[in-house]
């Protein structure tokens, strides 16, 4: 089956855009977009591409996506782990890490490579403190700056240092273990921090202020991953060591210090006279706004705009002191303090992975309002209807609708705000995104007034037996009209021109007491036009075949309509006066085509009739009776009628006149009905073979003759009856807006296809069915094609030939596709013109062979499809509980650390509480430090939120798998 590019991407955990560079790379052309389809063989082909172990290869490359930050302790000092941090220099967080490997990859899809082993080479021929310098440039500073015995290369930095001229001291780089384990500045620490950011002063308060080789020093516990690291710029000199910043004893396990790189002007680098070191401002700064955001956002995840802090701070000499800050010295300046304010402008932008001038953009409007994000915090999971416009989805996922417009426009998409997205766009979308969509139905006005009537069960007392619905079909000139001009005692037939029907006409007869209502149509066409409605309104199929004429091609189609309507035939054999006629040949016929006569051991009652002799006219009647007792027909007439629209015309001196036919319930006068776009309260109803004859009330199965609609409602359209005049006139004009919508902006209904067979009948525990009308050139192919067919026997999936017949595809058999929800298969066969465009205005697939095992393979695929796949549990993880969180709005969030494996996302956990399984749950949220993770690897740290579940106590496991469904075939 096919399998779209991003869905695969999202499969193998890889970029989309990765994915389509790969299927190039992997020798599957003209696929240039990740909507693109790939087939299960080019499915196979990347999977076998991606295992191959290019270095070249995306999975290369996708192992940027694990964070530089993360990946360090892994293997502190490795020549490998440096190149990963040196291949991202800038990027501080793993959305930032991905994003370069992703820029650099676009640049020269070899980069990465390239740059990997010039790195290598030079860090195998220069001092490492070379290396170090380029690979610590992201991270910052979190203590001031000292000499290590641990790390040789801070040596080398310090004699660089001294050689640059600048008055820098080396701080100490910690391992990469030591930044994983210090507290504060592990991952779990940027989740832990909002705790901090309330409580007062914060954690962070008292920690001497740091002068580095950036004006930027905020320390890696307060988001150092979401820095941007800075072009290296002059050293700023150390202050005085004070008790305040004078160096703690460092602990073994203790985090390196980190250097942000940034350019600020040379007195704030200096410090002007009385003020005091920047890193303490800028602590202070970032820790205030923290805090004022998290309080004002109910303590979620997301970053607002620009503070209310700021604002306040703007153009005043001197800043607020801090609430753990009692030194005296003043804050920044206010030509400082927009400088530090539009680089945080500009940082946010990256972090929010938006562009900076979108972000700004951003940021800006919500200064205007409020000083605070207004967003909704963003989710993992979400919900929406369809159609889903920009606006839909970034609202459901609290994302910036700029966001999602990127994604959009880096796939030739220019949407804009208010532009609606197809369910495919909407998910691709969001797997872009990293979300998880669910699609809702729209609850309508249609579904909120006539859902209860449709709905509603009649109960048990008050069903009664209700007349027969009997359609007449057959072959043209066989007698269709003739036998029911003589069942009802007139003469219709004269009447029409040419002798050929050309009106539904519909009548109710009685016969022993009992009704008995016809339904005549002008072929079965609109018979199958009605179905296609889903205006079944037929109980019996009387088919007429001419003796002397036997089977034609249209009793064929005939018998195709009124099996696939899955209605009772009742075969009348016509025009028996005509001598020397052979009704064998006949009866021969309809069992060659599964009507096997019950004379001849079958099911089918053949009655012979004569239209003109009146011969077996009593006996059709008796035989429709006796087949509406064994079925039962039964209505409720003790409620608002509902029914269907026959055929309406506009008639002078009357207005709109509707033949309808009451299916259930009782129609009255005055009675508000909607049918279509078109309501009105009913004026007056008439007798359908009397026209002058007024009724007051027509009970179930009585067709009638309608005045009171607005406009005249289309053949086969419902009508129901409602309380409410308004609401009908609401209703009705929102189905005249939405018709006129479609007519618009779609291609037509879309009928079952080979490949959306899945998604029109989806897995269920009932036996699937695919509908099939088979045309061929010759009968000997139809049976050749037949028995290859019968090879695809499966108990959960089977085939079902509405019609196979020789000859080219007809509009017939469309409307029977359409009707039937069938494929049309042409072997060796062409559908004419009309069948062809009608096929394209009903959405019907005709697919056209000239070999016999395409068709078998394209069935099977397509059977296979449907196929309940096999799930199975795939281990992925465990992680400790190691701390807990209960955050307002959002639930519990556990702290985990994670033992073993690898933590997905869109994973289930098992909770284990002394060694027992007390829930399973799935993720709601998976997070590394304040960002959404797709996946946390073993040893690091991570925020779990389980859905539904918020008892979590410290010491749980949660043991992570996921449930992968394998496609079944026939032969497994
Ligand atoms: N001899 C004989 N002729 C009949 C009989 N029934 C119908 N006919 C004739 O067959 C011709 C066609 O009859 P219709 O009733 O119009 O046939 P139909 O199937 O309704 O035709 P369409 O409305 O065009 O589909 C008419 O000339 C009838 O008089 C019959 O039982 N015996």
């Amino acid at each position: 089956m096919a399998v779209r590019i991003y869905a695969l991407a999202k499969e193998l955990k890889l970029d989309s855009k990765e994915l389509v560079d790969i299927c190039t790379r992997a020798g599957i052309p003209g696929k240039g977009s990740a909507l693109a389809s790939l087939t299960e063989g080019e499915v196979t082909k990347v999977k076998q591409y991606l295992n191959g172990g290019n270095d070249k290869s995306p999975k290369a490359s996708s192992s940027t996506k694990a964070p530089p930050a993360m990946e360090r302790p892994k293997a502190p000092g490795s020549a490998n782990e440096r190149m990963k941090v040196i291949v991202t220099p800038r990027a501080t967080s793993p959305l930032e890490a991905v994003k370069a490997a992703r820029l650099a990859e676009e640049t020269d899809p070899e980069s990465e490579f390239v740059e990997e082993t010039a790195v290598e080479q030079e860090s195998q021929d220069q001092p490492t403190a070379e290396v170090e310098e380029t690979a610590s440039e992201p991270t910052e500073t979190t203590a001031q700056e000292q000499p290590t015995e641990e790390t040789p290369t801070a040596e080398a930095k310090s004699q660089e240092s001294s050689t640059s001229g600048a008055a820098e001291q080396k701080q100490p780089e910690s391992s990469p273990e030591d930044t994983k384990s210090e507290p504060g500045s592990g991952p779990l620490a940027g989740m832990l921090r909002r705790e901090d950011y309330i409580g007062p002063g914060g954690a962070a308060a008292g920690k001497p202020p740091v002068v580095g080789r950036t004006n930027k020093p905020k320390p890696k516990r307060e988001g150092g991953s979401q820095n941007r690291a800075r072009p290296a710029i002059k050293l700023a000199p150390i202050p005085a060591p004070t008790e305040a910043n004078k160096p703690k004893p460092k602990k073994k396990e203790e985090a390196k210090a980190l250097k942000p790189d940034m350019k600020l002007p040379a007195e704030v680098l200096g410090g002007k006279a009385g003020s005091k070191p920047l890193a303490a401002h800028l602590r202070k700064a970032e820790r205030s706004l923290e805090a004022e955001r998290a309080r004002k956002t109910g303590g979620t995840f997301i970053d607002g705009g620009g503070t209310d802090d700021d604002s306040k701070n703007k153009g005043k000499g001197k800043g607020p002191k801090g609430k753990g800050e009692s030194d005296g010295r003043t804050m920044l300046g206010g030509r400082e303090q927009r400088q530090l304010n539009r680089r945080r402008s500009n940082r946010k932008g990256d972090e929010d992975d938006s562009s900076n001038r979108g972000s700004r953009r951003t940021i800006r409007r919500t200064n205007r309002k409020s000083g605070t994000s207004s967003a909704a915090p963003r989710k993992g999971r979400v919900t929406v209807q369809l159609p889903c416009t920009v606006r839909d989805l970034s609202e459901a996922a609290g994302i910036p609708a700029m966001q999602i417009q990127r994604v959009l426009m880096q796939e030739g998409v220019m949407a804009r705000i208010n532009d609606s997205m197809d369910e495919d766009l909407t998910e691709f979308v969001a797997a872009e995104l990293g979300l998880e969509v669910n699609f809702a139905q729209a609850v309508t006005l249609e579904d909120e007034l006539l859902a209860s009537i449709r709905d509603a069960e009649d109960p048990e007392d008050q069903l009664q037996p209700r007349p027969p619905v009997i359609t007449f079909l057959g072959h043209v000139d066989h007698g269709k009209t003739s036998l029911l001009d003589r069942l009802i005692g007139i003469n219709v037939v004269s009447g029409e021109s040419g002798g050929i029907t050309q009106h539904i006409r519909a009548y109710q007869i009685e016969k022993d007491g009992a009704g008995i209502s016809f339904v005549d149509t002008p072929g079965h066409e609109a018979f199958t036009e009605m179905r296609a409605r889903g205006a079944n309104v037929t109980d019996i199929a009387v088919l007429v075949v001419a003796a002397d004429d036997g089977v034609m091609p249209q009793t064929e189609e005939a018998i195709s309509h009124a099996k696939a309507a899955d209605v009772p035939i009742v075969v009348a054999l016509n025009k028996i006066d005509i001598p020397g006629i052979d009704p064998m040949k006949a009866m021969a016929d309809l069992s060659a085509n599964g009507l096997q006569p019950s004379e001849w051991g079958g099911d089918i009652e053949v009655v012979k009739t004569s239209a003109i002799t009146g011969e077996g006219m009593d006996d059709l009647l008796e035989t429709l009776l006796t087949v509406a007792d064994l079925n039962e027909y039964r209505a409720n007439p003790n409620r608002n009628a509902l029914g269907t629209s026959l055929e309406s015309q506009q008639e002078s001196g009357h207005g709109v006149v509707a033949k309808v036919i009451v299916q259930n319930g009782t129609l009255r006068v005055g009675d508000v009905v909607v049918c279509g776009d078109a309501y009105g309260r009913v004026r007056a109803m008439f007798d359908t073979l009397n026209p002058e004859l007024a009724i007051e009330e027509a009970g179930p199965s009585t067709p009638v003759n309608l005045l009171g609609f607005n406009t005249a409602p289309a053949a086969g359209e419902h009508f129901y009856v409602l309380d409410d005049i308004a609401k009908a006139r609401e209703l009705a004009e929102s189905r005249e807006d939405q018709a006129r919508r479609d007519s618009l902006g779609s291609t037509g209904p879309v009928h079952v296809t080979l490949e959306n067979l899945f998604d029109r009948l989806g897995h269920s525990e009932e036996v699937q069915t695919l509908n099939l009308i088979l045309r061929a050139d010759v009968r000997g192919s139809i049976e050749a094609i037949q028995k290859e067919l019968t090879k695809l026997d499966h108990p959960e999936v089977k085939l079902k030939s509405l019609l196979s017949t020789v000859g080219g595809v007809t509009e017939g058999d469309v409307q029977l596709a359409a009707a039937s929800d069938a494929v049309i298969l042409a072997f060796n066969v062409v559908p004419d013109e009309k069948a062809r465009s009608l096929a394209d205005k009903l959405g019907v697939q005709i697919r056209r062979y000239d070999v016999i095992y395409k068709i078998t393979d394209d069935l099977k695929l397509a059977l296979e499809g449907m196929l309940k796949p096999e799930e199975h549990e795939v281990e992925l993880g465990r992680a400790l509980v190691q701390q807990v969180f209960k955050i307002s709005r959002i639930g519990t969030v556990a702290g985990c650390r994670v033992l073993t494996g690898t933590v997905e996302r869109n994973a289930r956990a098992r909770v284990i509480r002394d060694s027992t399984v007390i829930g399973d749950y799935s993720l709601d949220t998976l997070r590394r430090e304040k960002d959404d993770a797709k996946e946390v690897r073993e040893g690091f740290e991570c925020g779990i939120k389980l859905t539904g579940f918020n008892d979590v106590k410290e010491g749980d496991l949660f043991e992570v798998y996921k449930v992968e469904e394998i496609g079944r075939t026939f032969d497994n």
